[in-house]
């Protein structure tokens, strides 16, 4: 499912005292089966965009098409339903949300008030908790008695359930220890490449923007500053330095080793390991000196 935003608006209490813009003129065009990463500054807008996805708030002005459903203001919500099956958001947290009695309710819970059978439900859940990575004598248990992290990954299943063509991620990993972090953004790249899912991701880690998208949408003061590939992006330093943003360290590496040993490093150095095997060839074409 592609998703275009055309000079799409949203005003917060609009018609009031409290009236507040938190996004205009935002254009922006996602493909389908794409893996998007948002980033920017705090209160530039991303959670704001990232609600229209599925039509939890809708704009005050312009269009969003999300495959064949189109959203603009004047859309009644309950004309906006079937968009809440194709889009799955994992909002910050999503563990809060958690609320049956035992884990297998609680991701049968969409499912069930989509009309699936409880049979079928069932049988989701039993290949869903699995592929969060938890085991299956979980689904008897309480959500609440369950680590945080565990019960993330509970409230990523029920997300999941719904079999959504386009993910959500609004910083996810959110909370979580870097091994922790690690597992669930792998899990989610996962599911990125073997289910062919749209991604749009939300976050504050550059590493995580290089490593796993292959579009960046920065976001500064409620519109779109740039969009672009990683690569092209993070050559900006000294641009996105200017609105508050920094790139990866690995980049930041790159910068560095060019200035001091005066060559161009091709690679774009998005992650430890294409550094790792830049610097190798850097050391075989100079040699250094103390
Ligand atoms: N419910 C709301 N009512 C009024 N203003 C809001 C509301 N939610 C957000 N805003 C304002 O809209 C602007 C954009 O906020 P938004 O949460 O989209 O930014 P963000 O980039 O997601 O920030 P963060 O990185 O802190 O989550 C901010 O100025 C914020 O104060």
């Amino acid at each position: 499912m592609d998703i275009v935003f055309e000079k799409v608006e949203h005003v917060y209490n609009a018609r009031s005292p409290l009236a507040r813009r938190a996004l205009y003129n935002v254009n922006v065009s996602i493909p389908s089966g794409a893996y998007v990463a948002i980033v920017g500054h705090t209160g530039s807008g991303k959670s704001t965009l990232l609600q229209h996805l599925n039509g939890l708030l809708q704009p005050t002005s312009g269009t969003i098409k999300i495959g064949d459903e189109i959203i603009t203001g004047d859309k009644r919500p309950k004309q906006l339903k079937p968009l809440r099956k194709k889009v799955g958001i994992v909002f910050q947290f999503p563990e809060h949300q958690l609320f049956e009695e035992t884990v297998e309710k609680d991701i049968c819970f969409g499912p069930l008030n989509f009309g699936v059978s409880e049979e079928e439900a069932k049988r989701k859940a039993r290949e869903l908790i699995k592929l969060v990575g938890l085991s299956e004598d979980v689904l008897a248990k309480s959500p609440f008695d369950l680590s945080g992290g565990q019960m993330r990954r509970v409230a990523i299943a029920g997300v999941l359930a719904l079999e959504p063509e386009v993910l959500v991620l609004d910083e996810p990993t959110a909370g979580l220890d870097p091994r922790g972090r690690k597992e669930i953004m792998e899990m989610f790249y996962r599911l990125h490449c073997e289910k062919r899912l749209t991604t749009v991701l939300v976050t504050h880690s550059m590493e995580d923007a290089a490593r796993y998208a292959d579009q960046i949408i920065v976001m500064h003061e409620g519109t779109v500053w740039g969009q672009g590939a990683p690569e092209e992006v993070f050559r900006d330093a000294d641009r996105l330095a200017a609105i508050g943003l920094s790139v990866p360290e690995t980049v930041k590496l790159k910068r560095e080793l060019e200035a001091r040993f005066g060559v161009a490093i091709p690679s774009p150095c998005l992650t430890i390991e294409q550094t790792v095997e830049a610097i190798q060839q850097l050391f075989s074409r100079v040699s250094i000196h103390d």
